[in-house]
This record gives structure tokens, sequence and C-alpha cells, in this order.
């Protein structure tokens, strides 16, 4: 049952676990924990609502869900040094479903050689990618696009789940974009059938978090069905600001406000953080849990000094870069053909507004034949954690803003580097639990990762520089862009970092800021179990455990780790 004032919620001190955040991995968490009658959560979500939320549910709209809105946390970055001072939008879910019920809908696994690094920074083998396939079968059900065209070749079944709550698809209306794309494959951007097959090179169909037409995200998959389960309660509008242990020996109990007043709620077995990259930090820190030093500084209690919690953010950084088209649509073109799909999709979920972005994506790894990678490698050695992981990620989308430049009237080519080793952090800004953290993506601290940005950038314009997307594209849109693209293929350092630093933003994928360790070791913040290292009663079960970024987009890492943390939770009461 969802409670959408907190006065309502019928006991609080009966429930076994109080799960904080009901995003992506705290939605899955309670489902899996709940499937058990004996098992009582409390999920608090500080946002709303996702249900009947139009711009949620229909995947043309993601756009709409951005910055501004109440279903975001709006957050902002510090000023980033290495780009000139800027700074980057740190957008989050504040709804039920969390980042998965407003993010862009991609679903890529990484590499099999991201988990095999999990496994072994960790010590754990059960973060094995081959360990980790069950897991990612069981969310998945993969489902037919609505436009019921024939998929033959467009993904592997076999490495895909049927049965899970999750539905993913490939894009259910085609684009002109995606011929340009596919006829551009040669053997520099080869084809690959499934990017899920754990060593993703090449460009292929996207996959999406998308069903029968619509969102599919960890509330509709994961909660939805299952809002009628006795032993599952969940209250929105409910911010919880700190956790302590009420017995002095283990946390028990956290502290949330709703309608601007505190209440105390009590765990029998045990508290789970679910609050995302940005927030499961700030909230231990709140709570004394951090580096000593840095919380005597805010006059905060310290509980258990744990210097790690906040650092090691990792963020992959991309850039957008926007080309004007040949097909070019008047406003009032395009104001009619937004009306038109609104409609079509109300009518019977088909038409442009079932697809998210793109329906075309590419992984790649860096030319090995240039004179400057050879010189990156050399200094810096293999950046991926294997030698089927890819570098970067060229991402082809129509500059899709619903309203206003409706098809082709612009492209946007994203280059993203997949292997960033610069480490960012969250902290605090002061010591009041209702601020905002500070975030610090600390983009190009490490020197590497600018020049994989370059190579990112080079294979954009490597990949249209063929002469059917030369008749496509008319000019860039930007200056610094124009500039970049007059020295092509002899671009100087100069002029591209000029492009990279003003026009670096993030991919969406932060991650990282409460990293597993081995047990016992002492950095980290979370055993491979989830545990808090040194406090009693407390696991850490989102996408802020990640020792390092997968090579894709999260989400699909994210329902993996929530499946396993069920497990490991459910085999230990
Ligand atoms: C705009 C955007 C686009 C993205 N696009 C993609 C994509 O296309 N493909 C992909 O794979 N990944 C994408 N991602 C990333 C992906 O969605 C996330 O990695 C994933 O959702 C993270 O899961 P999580 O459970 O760690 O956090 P979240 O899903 O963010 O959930 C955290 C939850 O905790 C709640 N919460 C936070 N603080 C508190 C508090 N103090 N009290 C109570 N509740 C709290 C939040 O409101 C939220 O509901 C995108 C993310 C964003 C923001």
């Amino acid at each position: 049952k969802i409670y959408e004032n907190a006065s309502d919620i019928p006991s609080l001190d009966s429930y076994g676990y109080v799960i904080v955040g009901g995003g992506l991995t705290g939605s899955v968490v309670a489902s899996r924990l709940t499937e058990n009658s004996n098992t009582t959560v409390l999920v608090l979500e500080a946002g709303v609502s996702h249900q009947g939320v139009e711009i949620i549910e229909v995947p043309g709209l993601q756009s709409f869900t951005g910055p501004g809105t109440i279903y975001n946390w709006n957050y902002t970055s510090v000023p980033q040094v290495h780009l000139l001072n800027n700074t980057i939008p740190a957008p989050r879910g504040h709804v039920l479903g969390g980042s998965s019920s407003i993010n862009g809908m991609w679903y890529t696994r990484g590499s099999s050689a991201d988990y095999d690094r999990w496994a072994n920074v960790t010590g754990d083998q059960g973060w094995l990618w081959d360990e980790l396939q069950s897991y990612f079968k069981k969310s998945e059900s993969l489902v037919a696009p609505v436009d019921g065209h024939n998929t033959t070749g467009q993904y592997d079944p076999a490495l895909h789940g049927t049965q899970g709550p999750l539905q993913v698809t490939v894009g259910g209306f085609s684009q002109s974009l995606d011929q340009l794309v596919m006829g551009r494959l040669d053997q520099d951007f080869p084809f690959i059938e499934d990017y899920d097959n754990g060593e993703p090179i090449g460009f292929g169909w996207t996959q999406t978090t998308i069903g029968n037409g619509s969102r599919s995200s960890a509330a509709t998959a994961y909660l939805d069905d299952y809002l009628n389960r006795t032993n599952l309660d969940v209250a929105v509008n409910s911010l919880a600001i700190r956790i302590f242990a009420s017995n002095g020996s283990r946390i028990d109990t956290v502290t949330f406000t709703a309608n601007g007043l505190p209440i105390n709620v009590t765990a029998r077995v045990e508290v789970l953080l679910a609050a995302g990259v940005f927030n499961t930090p700030h909230i231990l820190l709140n709570s004394g849990i951090g580096d000593a030093s840095e919380l005597s500084a805010m006059n905060i209690p310290v509980v258990h000094n744990l210097p790690s919690v906040g650092k090691n953010l990792t963020e992959q950084p991309a850039i957008s870069s926007l080309w004007n088209t040949s097909n070019p649509v008047s406003a009032a073109q395009a104001e009619v053909d937004y009306e038109n799909a609104i409609a079509q999709w109300n009518s019977n979920r088909t038409g442009r507004m079932v697809l998210a972005i793109s329906n075309t994506v590419g992984f790649a790894r860096m030319n090995v034949s240039s004179p400057e990678v050879q010189a990156l490698v050399e200094e810096y050695g293999e950046l991926a954690p294997g030698p089927a992981s890819p570098h970067f990620e060229l991402l082809p989308t129509n500059a899709f803003d619903a309203e206003t430049n409706f098809e082709n009237a612009q492209f946007i080519f994203d280059s993203v580097n997949l292997v960033p080793y610069s480490r960012g952090s969250v902290t605090l800004n002061s010591a009041n639990p209702l601020g905002p953290p500070l975030i610090d993506y600390n983009f190009y601290s490490a020197p590497q990762d600018i020049l994989v940005m370059r190579q990112a950038v080079l294979g954009a314009l490597s990949f249209i520089s063929t002469p059917d997307w030369q008749d496509f594209l008319t000019a860039p849109a930007s200056s610094l862009l124009a500039a970049v693209v007059d020295e092509y293929p002899n671009v100087s350092n100069a002029t591209m970092d000029a492009y990279i630093r003003a026009t670096t933003s993030i991919s969406f994928h932060a991650v990282g800021s409460c990293s597993m360790s081995p047990a016992g070791a002492d950095w980290g913040v979370v055993d491979p179990d989830f545990h808090v290292k040194g406090v009693a009663g407390l696991r850490v079960i989102d996408t802020s455990i990640m020792p390092f970024a997968p090579a894709g987009h999260s989400q699909a890492a994210a329902y993996v780790i929530a499946e396993r943390a069920a497990d490991i939770i459910k085999g230990s009461t």
C-alpha cells in the first residue's frame, strides 16, 4: 500500500526492514523481500508516486522529466575546475522508481570484464559476469516491440530473460536515422547483434526498458502489482534525514520528515540505504558516518570514522555534438506532428511516442593505429578492464525536443568516455541535513580522461564523414564544433580541448560514492555483502556501491545489484 501521509503508517516499530529510497534498487529489494510473507518492509520515499504521471509513462516525453520538475532532485555540481569552472547538472529521480522513472531507458549491461573486475577488487566471486547471468535474466522480460516488426538478428534471445518483471524491448517505431546509421557500418564500425553479450564492440539496435509502448521502471515492474501485499508499505513524501542506533549498539532507526515534522521509525532487522549515488552518502555523513575530520569540521558528532564515504564518485563524461540537418521542420509542423503523436499514443500505444531517444547505439575501442593512441597506451596502459571492453560510446539521436524540434531538424551525436579514471566526491555543504550535498564530478582530473575523450569525438566525426551523412548534415550548430570540424582529421589539441572543456557534461551514470571493497579492507564503505563496514544493522544496496562504472548505461547493473542484494539479505535472516 502507498501512504501519501506518513501519519497514516500503522506502526513505527514493527517492520523488519526499513528501506530508505523507493528508487530503482529500493523498489526491487522491497519487492523481493516481501515475497516472503513473514518479512515486513517499509519503504520511505522522499518524492511522490509515479502512478498516473504522463511524462513518466510516455517514453517520448522523457525530456520533460528533466531539471525543474518535482520528479527530479535538481542538484547541480560544484564548478568544475577542468571545465572552465562550469557547473554541471546532477539530476536524480525524486519519485517512486527513482531515476528509473525519469531515465533515458537505455538497457545496456556493459562488458563481462567490468563485473569480473568487481569480483577481483572485492574478492567476491559472486560478482563475476558468469555468476550474475542468472540475475540479469531474473530481472528481465524481453518483449516484442509494439510495431510488430521482425526482430530477427536485432538481439540474441538466448542472452535475455523472459519471465522477469522488467520489460525490455527494441524500438517500436522506425526512423530514417536508423538506416543512415546501419548503412554506415563497416570493419571500422562493425555491427553487433546484441551488445549484452559481454563483449560490446560495435553498433547495434538499442534495447530499452519499455513494454507495450510505456516506460517499464522499477516502480511499474517491481511495485505496482505487489502493493496489495499486507507486508509491504510504501510511504511517499517521506524524506529520511538521519539514521541512528536507538539502543546504542546497532543502527535501527531512521528519522524522516513528513509535512515538515520529524518522525522516527525503527527496523527490527536492518536498515537498508537505497537513496542513490548522491543521497546515500549524504545521509551517512549527516548521521556521523564518514571521515571523522570532515565531520568534526562541520560539528557533526562522529559515530563511526569511515573515510571513504562520499569518495570515489565516478561519472562518464559525455559530449553532445549538435548539427543542423537538411530536414528542417517548421515550428507549426512540429506542433501538429507532436499533437498527432500524443493522440496516437493515447489511442493505442503506438507511434513516435513509444520510442526512447534512439534506435541505435555503438560501442568502440580506440584506434590503435593512431600514434596518439599508441602514446596514450604507452603512458597509461590499457584503460579498459579487458580486451573486448569498449573505451567509448557513440550515440546518434534526433535532437528530439518534443514540441519545437520534432523529427530530423537537428542531430546530436553523443561521445561518451566509458573508462573514466577521475574520481569525484559527495560531501556536506553544511550541518543542515535538509540542504543539498556538494557534488564534485572532478572531471578530467585524471589526465588520460580527456585524451580518451579526444578519441571519442574523433570517432564520431569519422562515423559521419561518409557522403550519405554529409548530405544529411548541413553544418555544426556551434562555433566550437565548427572549429574542430574545420581542422578534421588533423585537429590540434588546442582546438579539440577548447571544445571538450566547454561542452563536457554528464552521461547520467554517476556511481561509486560508497564503494564495495573486500571484507576487512580498510578502504571502501561496504563489504561485498552490502554491510556498511564497522556499523551493525546497516547495508547500502544501491548504485553507490559500484567500485567502477560498467562500460555502458548503469541501470542494467543496478537491477542486478538489487536482485543479488535481495538474495543475500534473504539468505541471512
Ligand atoms: C536523467 C537520467 C537519465 C538516465 N538514463 C539512463 C539510461 O538511459 N539508461 C541507464 O541504464 N541508466 C540511466 N540513468 C541511470 C539510472 O537510472 C540509475 O543508475 C539508477 O536508477 C540508480 O538506481 P539507484 O537505486 O541507485 O538510485 P535511484 O533510482 O536514483 O533511486 C534513489 C531513490 O531514493 C530516493 N531518495 C533519495 N534521498 C532520499 C531521502 N533522503 N529520503 C527518502 N528517499 C530518498 C529518491 O527520491 C529516489 O527515488 C539515468 C539517470 C538519470 C538521472
